[in-house]
Formats: structure tokens, C-alpha cells, sequence
């Protein structure tokens, strides 16, 4: 496969520590995810890969550290205005309006666009009549795109866990951003549906030019995927590096089976 990895810097962490407590979850992480890489965090449970999320995400405030996208500071800033600058998740519970179709659920991640126009939506006015219609065929255009057009009046909640991650993706795809977060996405696929996974997270950084941060416990995926990963234990980074740097690392090896 080509690589596809620029030279430019698009997320920056420095030293990211989070404490909760007596309890030091992250301590020290320091990363950078280049533009359309694929970067993964791996580790043990309780190692503090959720946390770090969390953290870049907006929603906890790290008590160190400094978190930048594209050279604008976004540490301690509440998520949806680190997502209006690019940066949007999926979540290891996913988070669908269950009771809506998959066609609702992509025009409800546009309403923050479509409410600017509240007033003249209101009136019925062109501009608001113009917004619905490019917010339609914006949501069309990606259930295209995640191969979920046939299913685009079904209830969200009626879908295979495997559908309902793509309608996820595809709700975060939507706001086009520059960084997507996905945590644990492979989580209850099968074997099939990763193999779909790994593609689909091939072609939005391709097609699309996103740049994608995941945590996962599937290897299988994440050395299939990832340009690079992170390897913490216990809240420290132990390694970052290739999939085959990884592979052969003696602290990581340890620190796996440390966790039997
Ligand atoms: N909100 C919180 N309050 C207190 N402790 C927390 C909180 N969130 C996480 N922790 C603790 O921080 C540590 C790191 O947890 P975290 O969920 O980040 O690990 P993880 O690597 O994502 O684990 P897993 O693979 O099991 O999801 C754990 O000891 C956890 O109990």
C-alpha cells in the first residue's frame, strides 16, 4: 500500500497527565498525529488510553499538559468547540438516537449549522429552505459513502452493532473534520465486519483526508491499520513506533503479559 502520511503536524499532545484523586490516569504522554495518519493507543485495561481520549476530546480537563490542533490550542476547551475546530469521536457505548432513523440522526449532527438560521427558519425563508436541503443531501452524500443508503429510514436502534458503528461514523463524518477519534471501534464486530472496518478507516483518510486517533484491543486491526501506535501501562507512554517496532518490543511484550 502507498503510504499516504504527510509531513504535517496536525494534532500536538505534550506531556498530558490527568489526576483523579490519589490516582495518577495519565502521566506524561506526549504524541503527534500527522495529517490523514492512522494512530493508534493500545495497552492494558486501566492503562489510561479512555482518559487521554477524554482529555483531547474536551471532555475532562487534563491537570498538565497541552493539547494543540493544526497549531491552535484546544487543551481545556469543552467538546463541541473542539469539535467545530475538526476534531470529533465515536464513543466505546455507542451513541445514536436509537428512536430516530439513520437519516434523522445524520441531519440531527447538523443542527448546529442549520440553528444559525433558527429565525429564518422560522419564516420559512429561502436561506433556512437552502440550509435544509444542503443538510439533506450532505446526509444523503455520506450514506453513500458509508454504504448505508438502503437502510437511511430504518430506526437506528433496529440496526446490527456493526451498522450502527457506521451510522456513528458517518453522523461524525458529516461535520468533516480533520481529526477523528473512534474508541474501540472493532468492539462486538465480526470478523467480517473488522475486515469492513479497516477498509472503511482506509478510505476516509484517502478519500477524505482525515486523520484518524483510535483505541482498540483487536491487534489484528491495529497492525493492519495504523501508521503508528502508542503503548502505555499504567498512565505512562512505553513506546511509540510501527506496527513492527511494536511487535518486537520487549516492554511491550512485558507489559501484556504482565496483565495474565
Ligand atoms: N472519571 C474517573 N474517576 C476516577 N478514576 C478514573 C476515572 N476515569 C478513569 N479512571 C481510572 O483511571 C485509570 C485509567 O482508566 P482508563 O479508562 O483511561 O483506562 P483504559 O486504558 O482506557 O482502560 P480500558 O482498556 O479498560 O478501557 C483506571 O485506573 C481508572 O479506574
Amino acid at each position: 500500500m502507498m503510504p499516504v502520511t504527510t509531513n504535517t503536524t496536525l494534532l500536538q499532545v505534550s506531556d498530558l497527565s490527568m489526576r483523579f484523586g490519589g490516582l495518577l490516569a495519565v502521566d506524561g504522554v506526549s504524541l503527534s498525529v500527522m495529517d490523514k495518519e492512522v494512530f493508534a493507543i493500545i495497552g492494558p485495561n486501566g492503562a489510561g488510553k479512555t482518559t487521554v481520549f477524554n482529555c483531547i476530546s474536551g471532555f475532562y480537563q487534563p491537570t498538565t499538559g497541552d493539547i494543540s490542533l493544526a497549531g491552535a490550542s484546544i487543551a481545556r476547551k469543552p467538546s463541541h468547540v473542539v469539535a467545530q475546530q475538526g476534531l470529533v469521536r465515536t464513543f466505546q457505548n455507542i451513541r445514536l438516537f436509537k428512536t430516530l432513523t439513520v437519516v434523522e440522526n445524520l441531519l440531527v449532527a447538523q443542527h448546529n449549522q442549520l440553528n444559525n438560521n433558527l429565525v429564518s427558519g422560522l419564516l420559512k425563508l429561502p436561506g433556512y429552505r437552502r440550509a435544509e436541503k444542503e443538510a439533506l443531501d450532505r446526509a444523503a452524500y455520506w450514506l453513500d459513502q458509508l454504504g448505508l443508503t438502503a437502510l437511511a429510514n430504518r430506526e437506528a436502534g433496529t440496526l446490527s452493532y456493526g451498522l450502527q458503528r457506521r451510522v456513528e461514523i458517518a453522523r461524525c463524518m458529516i461535520t468533516k473534520p480533520r481529526l477523528l477519534l473512534l474508541d474501540e471501534p472493532a468492539a462486538g464486530l465480526n470478523p467480517q465486519e473488522k475486515q469492513e472496518l479497516q477498509q472503511l478507516i482506509d478510505k476516509l483518510r484517502r478519500e477524505h483526508g482525515v486523520a484518524v486517533l483510535l483505541i482498540e484491543h483487536d491487534m489484528s486491526l491495529i497492525m493492519g491499520i495504523s501508521d503508528r501506535i502508542l503503548v502505555m501501562e499504567h498512565g505512562k507512554p512505553i513506546v511509540i513506533g510501527t506496527p513492527d517496532q511494536v511487535r518486537n518490543d520487549e516492554r511491550v511484550i512485558k507489559a501484556y503479559l504482565g496483565e495474565e
